[in-house]
Protein backbone atom coordinates (compact mmCIF):
# COMPACT_ATOMS: atom_id res chain seq x y z
CA UNK A 1 0.00 0.00 0.00
CA UNK A 2 1.22 3.48 -0.85
CA UNK A 3 2.41 5.57 2.09
CA UNK A 4 1.05 9.12 2.07
CA UNK A 5 4.03 11.44 2.18
CA UNK A 6 2.76 14.99 2.50
CA UNK A 7 0.37 16.65 4.90
CA UNK A 8 -2.73 17.85 3.06
CA UNK A 9 -4.22 21.20 4.09
CA UNK A 10 -7.98 21.38 3.64
CA UNK A 11 -9.55 24.81 4.27
CA UNK A 12 -13.17 24.48 5.41
CA UNK A 13 -15.60 26.72 3.54
CA UNK A 14 -17.72 26.84 6.70
CA UNK A 15 -15.78 30.00 7.56
CA UNK A 16 -15.83 31.42 4.00
CA UNK A 17 -18.13 34.15 2.69
CA UNK A 18 -21.11 32.18 1.37
CA UNK A 19 -22.15 35.13 -0.81
CA UNK A 20 -19.09 34.51 -3.00
CA UNK A 21 -18.16 30.88 -2.57
CA UNK A 22 -16.66 30.41 -6.05
CA UNK A 23 -14.20 33.23 -5.43
CA UNK A 24 -13.47 31.98 -1.91
CA UNK A 25 -12.62 28.51 -3.18
CA UNK A 26 -10.39 29.89 -5.96
CA UNK A 27 -8.64 32.11 -3.40
CA UNK A 28 -7.49 29.18 -1.23
CA UNK A 29 -6.55 27.06 -4.26
CA UNK A 30 -4.29 29.89 -5.43
CA UNK A 31 -3.07 30.21 -1.84
CA UNK A 32 -1.73 26.65 -1.82
CA UNK A 33 -4.57 24.54 -0.38
CA UNK A 34 -4.56 20.81 -1.19
CA UNK A 35 -8.23 19.94 -0.66
CA UNK A 36 -11.45 21.90 -0.09
CA UNK A 37 -13.41 20.78 3.00
CA UNK A 38 -17.20 21.12 2.75
CA UNK A 39 -19.28 20.81 5.94
CA UNK A 40 -22.88 19.64 5.49
CA UNK A 41 -24.95 20.03 8.69
CA UNK A 42 -28.61 19.10 9.12
CA UNK A 43 -29.78 20.71 12.36
CA UNK A 44 -30.42 17.21 13.75
CA UNK A 45 -27.11 15.41 14.21
CA UNK A 46 -25.55 18.79 14.94
CA UNK A 47 -27.21 22.03 16.09
CA UNK A 48 -26.52 23.93 12.89
CA UNK A 49 -27.73 23.96 9.27
CA UNK A 50 -25.46 24.57 6.32
CA UNK A 51 -25.58 23.17 2.81
CA UNK A 52 -26.53 20.33 0.48
CA UNK A 53 -25.39 18.83 -2.85
CA UNK A 54 -26.51 21.94 -4.76
CA UNK A 55 -23.64 23.92 -3.19
CA UNK A 56 -21.10 21.19 -3.99
CA UNK A 57 -22.31 21.29 -7.60
CA UNK A 58 -22.00 25.09 -7.63
CA UNK A 59 -18.40 25.18 -6.38
CA UNK A 60 -17.22 22.16 -8.43
CA UNK A 61 -16.34 24.20 -11.57
CA UNK A 62 -14.33 26.70 -9.50
CA UNK A 63 -11.56 24.32 -8.42
CA UNK A 64 -9.57 21.30 -9.54
CA UNK A 65 -8.82 20.38 -5.91
CA UNK A 66 -10.50 17.37 -4.32
CA UNK A 67 -13.81 18.26 -2.64
CA UNK A 68 -13.81 16.66 0.80
CA UNK A 69 -17.42 16.48 1.97
CA UNK A 70 -18.01 16.01 5.70
CA UNK A 71 -21.59 14.89 6.29
CA UNK A 72 -22.82 15.83 9.77
CA UNK A 73 -26.29 14.54 8.97
CA UNK A 74 -28.54 11.68 10.04
CA UNK A 75 -29.40 9.02 7.44
CA UNK A 76 -26.46 10.01 5.22
CA UNK A 77 -27.20 7.06 2.90
CA UNK A 78 -30.14 9.05 1.51
CA UNK A 79 -27.82 11.79 0.23
CA UNK A 80 -24.59 9.98 -0.71
CA UNK A 81 -25.59 9.55 -4.40
CA UNK A 82 -26.51 13.23 -4.75
CA UNK A 83 -23.25 14.44 -3.17
CA UNK A 84 -21.24 12.08 -5.39
CA UNK A 85 -23.11 13.23 -8.51
CA UNK A 86 -22.50 16.85 -7.50
CA UNK A 87 -18.73 16.23 -7.61
CA UNK A 88 -17.61 15.16 -4.12
CA UNK A 89 -14.26 13.31 -4.22
CA UNK A 90 -14.35 12.22 -0.57
CA UNK A 91 -17.57 11.60 1.35
CA UNK A 92 -17.25 11.15 5.10
CA UNK A 93 -20.09 9.98 7.33
CA UNK A 94 -20.27 9.92 11.13
CA UNK A 95 -20.11 6.48 12.77
CA UNK A 96 -22.54 7.76 15.44
CA UNK A 97 -25.44 7.91 12.95
CA UNK A 98 -24.65 4.79 10.88
CA UNK A 99 -25.87 1.51 12.36
CA UNK A 100 -25.08 -0.06 8.96
CA UNK A 101 -21.68 1.55 8.56
CA UNK A 102 -20.24 -1.19 6.34
CA UNK A 103 -23.13 -0.76 3.90
CA UNK A 104 -22.76 3.04 3.79
CA UNK A 105 -18.98 2.89 3.30
CA UNK A 106 -19.47 0.57 0.32
CA UNK A 107 -22.32 2.72 -1.00
CA UNK A 108 -19.89 5.68 -1.05
CA UNK A 109 -17.23 3.65 -2.89
CA UNK A 110 -19.77 2.38 -5.42
CA UNK A 111 -20.82 5.99 -6.03
CA UNK A 112 -17.25 6.64 -7.23
CA UNK A 113 -16.09 8.69 -4.22
CA UNK A 114 -13.51 7.81 -1.58
CA UNK A 115 -15.07 6.74 1.72
CA UNK A 116 -14.40 8.34 5.08
CA UNK A 117 -15.72 7.71 8.59
CA UNK A 118 -15.75 10.45 11.25
CA UNK A 119 -15.69 10.07 15.03
CA UNK A 120 -16.83 12.65 17.56
CA UNK A 121 -14.44 13.36 20.45
CA UNK A 122 -16.35 11.04 22.81
CA UNK A 123 -16.68 8.17 20.31
CA UNK A 124 -14.26 5.29 20.79
CA UNK A 125 -11.97 3.94 18.06
CA UNK A 126 -13.53 0.54 18.79
CA UNK A 127 -16.55 1.65 16.66
CA UNK A 128 -14.45 1.50 13.51
CA UNK A 129 -12.20 -1.46 14.28
CA UNK A 130 -14.15 -3.78 11.98
CA UNK A 131 -14.24 -1.30 9.08
CA UNK A 132 -10.59 -0.22 8.98
CA UNK A 133 -9.82 -2.45 6.00
CA UNK A 134 -12.62 -0.85 3.95
CA UNK A 135 -12.06 2.89 4.39
CA UNK A 136 -9.97 5.49 2.59
CA UNK A 137 -10.02 8.07 5.39
CA UNK A 138 -10.77 8.38 9.11
CA UNK A 139 -11.71 11.82 10.41
CA UNK A 140 -10.96 12.45 14.07
CA UNK A 141 -13.01 15.38 15.37
CA UNK A 142 -10.96 17.59 17.66
CA UNK A 143 -14.01 19.70 18.54
CA UNK A 144 -17.63 18.72 19.03
CA UNK A 145 -19.08 19.15 15.53
CA UNK A 146 -21.47 21.90 14.57
CA UNK A 147 -19.52 25.14 14.53
CA UNK A 148 -16.24 26.62 13.36
CA UNK A 149 -13.90 28.59 15.58
CA UNK A 150 -13.83 26.21 18.56
CA UNK A 151 -10.78 25.25 20.61
CA UNK A 152 -8.74 22.13 19.70
CA UNK A 153 -9.30 19.32 22.24
CA UNK A 154 -5.71 18.33 22.93
CA UNK A 155 -6.49 14.97 24.51
CA UNK A 156 -7.52 13.76 21.02
CA UNK A 157 -3.84 13.44 20.06
CA UNK A 158 -3.67 10.16 21.97
CA UNK A 159 -6.64 8.85 19.93
CA UNK A 160 -4.89 9.86 16.69
CA UNK A 161 -1.69 8.03 17.78
CA UNK A 162 -3.62 4.87 18.64
CA UNK A 163 -5.42 4.99 15.29
CA UNK A 164 -2.14 5.39 13.41
CA UNK A 165 -0.72 2.38 15.27
CA UNK A 166 -3.78 0.28 14.41
CA UNK A 167 -3.57 1.22 10.73
CA UNK A 168 0.17 0.50 10.61
CA UNK A 169 -0.41 -2.88 12.24
CA UNK A 170 -2.85 -3.70 9.41
CA UNK A 171 -0.49 -2.44 6.72
CA UNK A 172 -2.94 0.38 5.89
CA UNK A 173 -0.44 3.23 5.61
CA UNK A 174 -2.50 4.55 2.69
CA UNK A 175 -5.48 5.54 4.87
CA UNK A 176 -5.72 9.27 5.50
CA UNK A 177 -6.10 10.41 9.11
CA UNK A 178 -7.87 13.73 8.94
CA UNK A 179 -8.19 16.08 11.90
CA UNK A 180 -11.00 18.61 12.04
CA UNK A 181 -11.56 21.39 14.55
CA UNK A 182 -9.38 24.07 16.06
CA UNK A 183 -6.42 23.56 13.71
CA UNK A 184 -3.99 26.50 13.69
CA UNK A 185 -0.24 26.85 13.23
CA UNK A 186 -0.01 26.11 16.99
CA UNK A 187 -2.11 22.94 17.03
CA UNK A 188 -1.16 21.50 13.61
CA UNK A 189 2.20 20.07 14.84
CA UNK A 190 0.45 18.23 17.69
CA UNK A 191 -1.94 16.53 15.24
CA UNK A 192 0.79 15.68 12.72
CA UNK A 193 3.20 14.35 15.36
CA UNK A 194 0.41 12.05 16.53
CA UNK A 195 -0.05 10.67 13.00
CA UNK A 196 -2.55 12.90 11.16
CA UNK A 197 -1.88 13.74 7.52
CA UNK A 198 -4.93 15.83 6.56
CA UNK A 199 -5.54 19.07 8.44
CA UNK A 200 -8.89 20.83 8.11
CA UNK A 201 -8.67 24.52 8.93
CA UNK A 202 -11.71 26.79 8.73
CA UNK A 203 -11.37 29.95 10.78
CA UNK A 204 -7.54 29.85 10.77
CA UNK A 205 -7.56 30.15 6.95
CA UNK A 206 -10.78 31.96 6.01
CA UNK A 207 -10.58 34.23 9.05
CA UNK A 208 -7.17 35.46 7.91
CA UNK A 209 -6.80 38.48 5.65
CA UNK A 210 -4.01 36.71 3.72
CA UNK A 211 -5.20 33.15 3.17
CA UNK A 212 -2.00 32.09 1.36
CA UNK A 213 0.08 33.19 4.37
CA UNK A 214 -2.27 31.35 6.74
CA UNK A 215 -1.99 28.11 4.73
CA UNK A 216 1.78 28.47 4.52
CA UNK A 217 2.03 29.05 8.29
CA UNK A 218 0.08 25.84 8.99
CA UNK A 219 2.13 23.89 6.43
CA UNK A 220 5.43 25.12 7.91
CA UNK A 221 4.31 24.34 11.44
CA UNK A 222 3.11 20.88 10.35
CA UNK A 223 6.50 20.12 8.74
CA UNK A 224 8.13 20.07 12.18
CA UNK A 225 7.71 16.35 12.73
O1 LIG B 1 -16.62 20.11 10.84
C1 LIG B 1 -16.47 21.21 11.27
C2 LIG B 1 -17.28 21.71 12.43
O2 LIG B 1 -18.15 20.73 12.85
C3 LIG B 1 -15.50 22.18 10.60
O3 LIG B 1 -14.85 21.51 9.54
C4 LIG B 1 -14.46 22.72 11.58
O4 LIG B 1 -15.02 23.25 12.71
C5 LIG B 1 -13.55 23.74 10.92
O5 LIG B 1 -13.56 24.95 11.58
P1 LIG B 1 -12.36 25.48 12.52
O6 LIG B 1 -11.06 25.16 11.81
O7 LIG B 1 -12.64 26.94 12.62
O8 LIG B 1 -12.45 24.75 13.83
CO1 LIG C 1 -15.68 19.42 8.98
Amino acid sequence: MKQIENVQIAPSILSADFAKLGEEVRDVEQGGADWIHVDAMDGRFVPNLTLGPIIVEAIRPHTKLPLDVHLMIVEPEKYVPAFAKAGADFITVHAEVCPHLHRVVHQIKESGAKAGVALNPATSLSCIEEILDDVDLILIMTVNPGFGGQRFIESMTDKISRLREQLNARGRRDVFIEVDGGITADTAPLAVKAGANVLVAGSAVYGAHDRAAAIQAIRRAAAVK
